[in-house]
């Protein structure tokens, strides 16, 4: 297993704690449109996000054209939200509760579990390089989870929340069942080997992101993450509550993703784009956030396992459809994006220094 060095944050203040002083108005360093360039809009309600049925995928009947659906939806939106999968909604309501009760620990509490210098993982904001940096409107907390062995358990909140670490343990597994089996069909809508990617995220890597997004006076002047995608192969997002914040863009517009219950938002990452040698599309996506309630989101990203190459796939490879994108093993890939993370933004995405 190639260990990943996951970078490391200048340690901020916690909105949550910025919130508690009831400010009337935002500090500075969280405006984005101070310079001019706030972009936040309400999102086209005319369009909605594909929703893809896993019980039909598996059903011979219906297995053709939910296939042809999914490919459809990796294509265009590289998003979608998958209902019909096998995981019970009792797992993830019990994690969102557990990572809820997190948040709402005391500043002292949550301390214990606050990342160190020259990781990501624990609780804190991140990749904050510089001190000048625009700060996004959210606190999280950030944790490998599988494999078991890859687990900093010191960071992992203990006494309290009760039960924290058994939830994110089945949690994480549970996300696990989920991508094994989509990974699959993705595999199979671009022709290429469903059992050989299952088993690569069998013996994958799932990392968990926890975000707590509070309520903002001014929700139209920040942002809660802002515009990126995910270096993962796929990520699956669980939201707790009815409140829209994730946004996709799509040709241009940013979409709301409307929370379904029991809905999985299931999202391509570069890993993915890469593979299918830009058929599919790490879609750009952020969160915003509300005036109201807090947010809470909770982010699994899914890796496979270290042996596999993140190189386009050969089948797609031909005389009319060349490949790329540059190969990579899975320790280059990752060493890269977190050695590009610790440098100023320089304007270039991630994607473009993987082309050939
Ligand atoms: O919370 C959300 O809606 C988005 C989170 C996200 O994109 C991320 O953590 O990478
Ligand atoms: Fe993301």
């Amino acid at each position: 297993m190639a260990t990943r060095n996951l970078g490391s944050s200048i340690p901020v203040a916690s909105v949550k704690e910025l919130v508690a002083q009831s400010l009337d108005a935002v500090p500075e360093r969280y405006l984005r449109d101070v310079d001019g360039d706030c972009d936040y809009p309400t999102g086209d309600s005319s369009l909605q996000v594909p929703i893809l049925d896993m019980s039909k995928l598996l059903h011979p009947q219906f297995h053709q054209l939910e296939l042809q659906k999914l490919h459809h939806a990796c294509k265009y939106w590289g998003i979608f939200q998958l209902i019909g999968h096998e995981v019970g909604g009792e797992s993830v309501k019990t994690m969102h509760s557990k990572s809820q009760d997190f948040f709402n620990l005391s500043p002292e509490e949550k301390k214990l579990y606050a990342q160190q210098p020259g990781s990501l993982e624990g609780y804190g904001q991140a990749f904050v390089i510089s001190e000048d940096q625009k700060l996004e409107w959210c606190d999280m907390i950030f944790l490998k989870a599988i494999p078991a062995q890859t687990r900093k358990l010191q960071f992992w909140p203990k006494q309290q929340p009760h039960g924290f670490r058994e939830a994110l343990d089945t949690y994480s597994h549970n996300m696990r069942k989920i991508a094994v089996s989509i990974i699959g069909f993705i595999a199979m809508a671009l022709g290429l080997d469903a059992k050989r990617f299952s088993e690569a995220f069998e013996g994958g890597s799932y990392d968990v992101r926890m975000n707590c997004y509070p309520p903002c006076p001014e929700p139209q002047r920040v942002i809660g993450i802002s515009s990126h995608a995910d270096i993962s192969a796929i990520t699956l997002l669980t939201d707790c509550g009815n409140i829209p914040g994730l946004q996709v863009l799509k040709d241009g517009q940013w979409v709301f993703v409307e929370p379904i219950t029991n809905g999985v938002v299931v999202n391509i990452g570069i890993i993915m784009e890469v593979v299918s040698n830009g058929i599919y599309k790490a879609p750009y996506h952020r969160a915003a956030v509300n005036r109201e309630k807090d947010r809470f989101s909770i982010v699994t990203f899914c890796y496979p396992d270290s042996k596999f190459e993140i190189k386009p796939a050969e089948q797609l490879i031909n005389s009319d459809s060349m490949a790329l994108y540059k190969s990579f093993t899975y320790g280059e890939y990752t060493q890269s994006f977190y050695d590009r993370a610790k440098l100023s933004d320089d304007g270039v995405p991630f994607i473009d220094t993987l082309k050939i």
